[in-house]
């Protein structure tokens, strides 16, 4: 089997809502996104003869997944009061609304299940919050 990897970031804020500590607030990361595609057949065409896929291909359909999140709030819906919400989109900031806790944890899967969508293969999606703090995916198991 094969494994490649890329690797991708982008920069934005977020809180966990009714959680009780400092990350409550708003505060910002550097999100670190490692994702790892396998697969045992390499192609045969001439441009990518040997390759599972070519790593060009890959960084860039993962940077077009994480780039929308970049530079934003990202939220999870029905955190954000909708008098807050639309008063800081009238101001123009950049808002990111999801459907989960914005977790390492829920981050990975999401960017799992988005790479696994494109048609990859993928055996680990990681997220890193801090340089210290990860969490990975590796899909549910059989
Ligand atoms: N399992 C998880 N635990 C926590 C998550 C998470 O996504 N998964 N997230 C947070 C907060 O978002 C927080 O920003 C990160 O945690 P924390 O270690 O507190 O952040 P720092 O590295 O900046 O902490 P310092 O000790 O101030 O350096 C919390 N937990």
């Amino acid at each position: 089997m094969f494994y490649l990897k890329a690797e991708s970031s982008f920069d934005a804020a977020h809180f966990l809502a009714h959680y009780e500590g400092k990350c409550h607030n708003i505060h910002g990361h550097h999100w670190i996104v490692q994702l790892r595609v396998c697969g045992e057949a390499l192609q045969d065409t001439v441009q990518e003869r040997g390759m599972l896929v070519d790593f060009s291909q890959l960084k860039g359909d993962l940077k077009a997944i994480v780039e929308p999140m970049d530079h934003t709030l990202i939220y999870e819906a029905g955190t954000l009061r909708a008098g807050t919400r639309d008063a800081l989109a009238e101001d123009g900031f950049s808002l990111t609304e999801i459907p989960f806790r914005p977790t390492a944890e829920h981050f990975a899967k999401y960017f799992f299940e988005r790479a696994s969508a494109l048609g990859y293969h993928v055996a680990e999606a990681t997220v890193y919050e801090t340089p210290n703090n990860c969490a990975s995916y590796t899909g549910e198991e059989d």
